[in-house]
């Protein structure tokens, strides 16, 4: 992990860097070429030509040296100044530097239609909270040219006008497609409205100092977090001990949800899932699931069946490492007689003995670990001092802001407006993890730390992405994943599998079971790397 910053701790790493021996040029290289590297990325290594908006101090700089490496890897570079003609200041030859090509305002749409690619790189974290008027017309400029081409915008290190500590963003901002951050993670562009101008996120290292983790700051989920947290196997092992999941839900109207749920943790790994569903339901999710098993329940009309359910789960309930309950459920009166038989008391068989004629039932806490997502948090809503009666459980709540109104009982604006206070609240009065599904998804504990993803997309917002991540959080816990460290790496995976499946599908062509079938190549990334390696 690593804290989101404020500015002052951004220059305050700066100063540090630089007594530690590092010149302002050195920085400003590191940076500029990392830059140069992702856009290289974005665009599959094929060169082509750039613009390049670049200002008047060291975010222009910035962009500037990025012109240069792209330029030596045969790429053409425009250059469009704001308060700048030149590259005076930048770390760049002469020799490279005269080969720019100097773009005058009124050509500078011209400019924007021929590009392949558009950088933004006129005010970084020294921006104001107005843009100039000239640089509000380039924007507007560019803007349009986005829209009529898809040109991608990359915007360097915040994207102009955003305020990198509150997230406020100038009128007249150029939204991005990416944004290459700098050195440490900058605080606002995390927060709305600025995570509505970022698109992706990419974090560059250029040696600058980290300041200390610390329970207060937000922290960002790396990828080198989500490799560490993991599970690892032995060779010798065998299906039961690598994860056992029990995923319970389902309603006649709705069989996709808890079977996005149980393909998804047996995608992430867990060696057996078991979908506790209606009966109606097992013959058309196993034509296509073949790999889970299934815990038949009686249907919910069935008078009574929500008792008989729990009881069903309860005898079963010591096989399984962690359970999903929720997806799909519906919110009729079995659901609740359900719910309420499953989670209040745990019934268990006493006095059972050779020649025993009676078979007493006791009452026991439920002790589990479960994911709490849909209709099972909607349930939760309605009862009263669950925190309580559920501490001995270790959930996972997986909230979207109008759930987590119902659990906190207060409006969704006040939800949306402070996404992060209203987790970590969640997170304090209930005792157990959160999960806010809302821009930059974050992970509340009950010990005051807030764990956000690096990446907001708006591609998840189709049916059934929820189910998923209720599945791959489940399927972590249940291979021995602590439940924050499941649920930040199952957020973090989720990002991940989107952004692979986007580059197939799309943003809006995205739906849930596209992230299933993304997720093997988002985790083999991390967990397998090292085949990648051997055999590239
Ligand atoms: N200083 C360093 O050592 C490093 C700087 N870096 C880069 O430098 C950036 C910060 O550089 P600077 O501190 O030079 O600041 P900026 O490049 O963000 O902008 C500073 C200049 O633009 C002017 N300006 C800003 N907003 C304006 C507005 N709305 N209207 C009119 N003029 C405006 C400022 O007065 C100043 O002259 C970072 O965002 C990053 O890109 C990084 O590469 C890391 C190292
Ligand atoms: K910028």
């Amino acid at each position: 992990m690593i804290n989101l910053c404020r500015v002052e701790e951004i220059r305050a790493a700066e100063r540090a860097a630089l007594a530690a021996g590092h010149t302002e040029a050195d920085l400003m290289r590191a940076a500029g070429r990392g830059v140069a590297r992702e856009i290289e990325r974005a665009a599959g290594g094929r060169a082509g030509t750039v613009l390049v908006l670049a200002g008047p101090g060291n975010n222009g700089g910035d962009g500037l040296v990025a012109a240069a490496a792209l330029q030596e890897r045969g790429w053409r570079c425009l250059i469009w100044g704001y308060r700048r003609t030149d590259s005076g200041g930048a770390p760049i030859d002469a020799a490279t530097a005269d080969q720019f090509v100097w773009i005058e305002p009124r050509a500078l749409a011209e400019a924007a239609r021929g590009a392949d690619v558009i950088v933004d790189a006129v005010f970084g974290i020294g921006g104001k909270d107005t843009l100039p008027p000239e640089v509000v017309d380039a924007f507007a400029t560019v803007a349009a040219v986005r829209r009529e081409r898809s040109t991608p915008v990359v915007a360097l290190d915040v994207p102009s006008g955003v305020d990198a500590d509150s997230g406020a963003v100038a009128e007249g901002a150029l939204a991005a497609d990416m944004t290459v951050t700098v050195g440490l993670p900058k605080i606002g562009l995390y927060r709305a409205p600025a995570l509505r101008y970022t698109g992706i996120l990419r974090l560059i290292d250029i040696g600058l100092p980290a300041p200390d983790i610390s329970r207060e700051a937000p922290q960002l989920i790396t990828e080198q977090d989500v490799r560490a947290w993991l599970p690892r196997r032995h060779a010798d092992t065998h299906k039961r001990e690598v994860g056992t999941l029990l995923v319970v839900g389902g309603a006649p109207t709705y069989y996709g949800a808890p079977r996005l749920t149980a393909a998804a943790g047996a995608r992430v790994g867990a060696g057996l899932v078991t979908l506790a569903v209606p009966r109606s339901l097992i013959a058309p999710i196993a034509t296509a699931l073949p790999e889970v098993t299934f815990l038949p329940l009686p249907e919910g009309e069935i008078g009574g069946a929500g008792a008989r359910m729990a009881r069903m789960i309860h005898e079963q309930i010591d096989r399984y490492q962690a359970l999903v309950v929720g997806p799909g459920l519906g919110q009729d009166s079995p659901v609740d007689e359900f719910l309420n038989a499953l989670f209040r008391v745990r019934t268990v068989a006493a006095g059972i003995g050779f020649g025993a004629s009676t078979v007493a039932e006791e009452a026991q806490e439920f002790r589990a670990q479960a994911v709490l997502d849909a209709d099972a948090l909607n349930w939760l809503a309605k009862q009263s001092e669950w925190p309580d009666r559920l501490r001995s459980a270790q959930l996972v709540l997986t909230p979207h802001p109008g759930e987590l109104s119902r659990l906190l009982d207060t409006e969704v604006d006040e939800i949306v407006a402070d996404p992060w206070s209203a987790a970590r609240e969640a997170a304090e009065r209930f005792g157990q993890v959160v999960v806010l599904k809302h821009g930059h998804t974050v992970v509340a504990s009950p010990d005051g730390t807030l764990l956000v993803a690096p990446q907001a997309l708006p591609a998840l917002a189709s049916a059934g992405t929820g189910d998923v991540l209720a599945g791959m959080i489940g399927g972590l816990m249940a291979q021995g994943v602590p439940s924050r460290e499941a649920a930040a790496a199952g957020v973090y995976l989720g990002g991940e599998a989107a952004i692979l499946a986007m580059e197939r599908v799309g943003t809006l062509g995205l739906v849930a079971s596209d992230l299933i079938d993304a997720l093997p190549r988002a985790l083999a990334a991390l967990y397998d790397a090292r085949w990648g390696r051997i055999g590239g």
